[in-house]
């Protein structure tokens, strides 16, 4: 037990670590120092009979596909068997504002003067730090110690925008996508930059759930992590899928009532409760720090069988996302998403039929999350209806 006077780790009862699993989780003890004060949601994937071993003095809440059906009944449809997208079932059964995902093969990287990374505590300040991202500041993020904006920053901007998604990145096995794994299977990722960036407004990137930390209250029911894995056409594109959404779900256009000519730019975000549009703020998304040091190489091969669609179907899906735009109406995270939705189906469903599928199972995710997220003052009931 920590001295009294000792700090509080950051966060300590804001904050849920969600962990996929199909191993086990001896990877935790590694983690020990800066995870055990915090509550662990666990995703078993696969044959929910096995048991899997949490290491001792960890509090945690353990969920397997019995409990997942259990507790949405027909909705657990929408959540992913046999595919890391199970994780997204932790992020709807948390009850606090920020999550933070990382994967079981995920260890503590060393930063160059050999100090174990905090990867967890890294991820807390990205959050708690504003994003910049309608003016690139090239001296990378202005808010950590030792930086600031450079000439020429717009200081009408300096304030910048909440950061609603902080992605980590990874030392030895990099996140490469088959094709990649497969021409290059020694590479390794042994270079460490110490940089933390905004991803500018408009674009897009490709998110990987490995080492990933959100603000759930901000933009928790956009992070839906697909329809992936067992009896699905597509795996591996779950995080993928989800960083689409969630980058596009950050900005709002909204395509009507300019104010002054310009088209105003609105989003979607949660305040004390209140949903509101905001002009010219949007929800940052922030890259880099923290490392992990990622420890397995998945089966190229399989990968490729999962990916080859998504692989295909990619070069599709990014200018769809880049010509979405939602109407004003959408004023709230979860309208946003069933926006989204309506469009996957009507633009997608011709590229494939899955993609109706899937429109559907986004529409089921918004009614579990909302299931199991009532706005205050209600009460969630069995079959989701809300009671007063
Ligand atoms: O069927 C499954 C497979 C895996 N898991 C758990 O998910 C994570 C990631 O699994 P793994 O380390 O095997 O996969 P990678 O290729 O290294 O992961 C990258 O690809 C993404 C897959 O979408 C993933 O998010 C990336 O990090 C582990 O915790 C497995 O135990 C699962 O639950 N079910
Ligand atoms: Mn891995």
């Amino acid at each position: 037990m920590a001295p009294s006077h000792a700090p509080q780790p950051l966060l300590k009862d804001e904050l849920d670590i969600v962990i996929p699993t199909i191993r086990n989780l001896d990877f935790l003890e590694m983690w020990r120092p800066f995870f055990q004060p915090y509550h662990l949601i666990i995703v078993q994937d696969g044959d929910p009979s096995k048991t899997i071993r949490v290491p001792e003095g960890f509090d945690y809440e353990l969920y397997n596909r019995n409990d997942i059906n259990r507790i949405l009944g027909p909705r657990a449809a929408c959540i992913s068997f046999k595919d890391s997208a199970c994780r997204c079932f932790g992020y709807m059964v948390s009850k606090k504002k920020y999550i933070y995902t990382i994967d079981d093969d995920c260890f503590v990287a060393k930063d160059p003067s050999g100090k174990d990374i905090n990867a967890l505590e890294q991820h807390i300040k990205n959050l708690l730090s504003p994003s910049t991202p309608f003016f690139f500041n090239t001296l990378y993020d202005p808010y950590r110690d030792g930086a600031d904006f450079v000439r020429g920053y717009p200081f009408s901007l300096r304030e910048g925008v909440p950061t609603a998604v902080s992605h980590g990145l990874w030392l030895n096995i990099p996140d490469y996508d088959a094709p990649t794994q497969l021409v290059k299977p020694l590479e390794r990722n042994n270079r460490y930059v110490d940089a933390i960036l905004t991803i500018p407004k408009g674009t897009l990137f490709p998110m990987c759930g490995m080492n990933l930390a959100f603000d759930r209250e901000l933009i928790g029911p956009a992070m839906y992590f697909g329809l992936m894995g067992d009896g699905q056409p597509i795996g591996r594109y779950d995080d993928m899928w989800a960083g689409w959404c969630t980058k596009l779900g950050s900005y709002a256009q909204i395509t009507a009532d300019p104010i002054d000519g310009s088209e105003q730019l609105g989003v979607c975000i949660l305040y004390d409760e209140m949903q509101v549009i905001t002009d010219h703020l949007g929800l940052g998304v922030k890259t880099g720090l923290p490392y992990i040091w990622h420890s397995k190489a998945s089966n190229p091969f399989v990968n490729l069988k999962k990916e080859y669609n998504g692989i295909f179907w990619q070069e599709e899906l990014i200018p769809f996302f880049q010509s979405t735009s939602l109407p004003k109406e959408a004023n709230t995270v979860q309208k946003c998403y069933l926006e989204l939705a309506k469009q996957v189906r009507a633009k997608l469903g011709k590229v494939d039929g899955y993609f109706n599928k899937l429109a559907d199972s986004m529409v089921t995710w918004i009614e579990a999350w909302d299931q199991l997220n009532p706005p205050k003052g209600g009460v969630a009931t069995a079959n989701g209806a809300l009671k007063k």
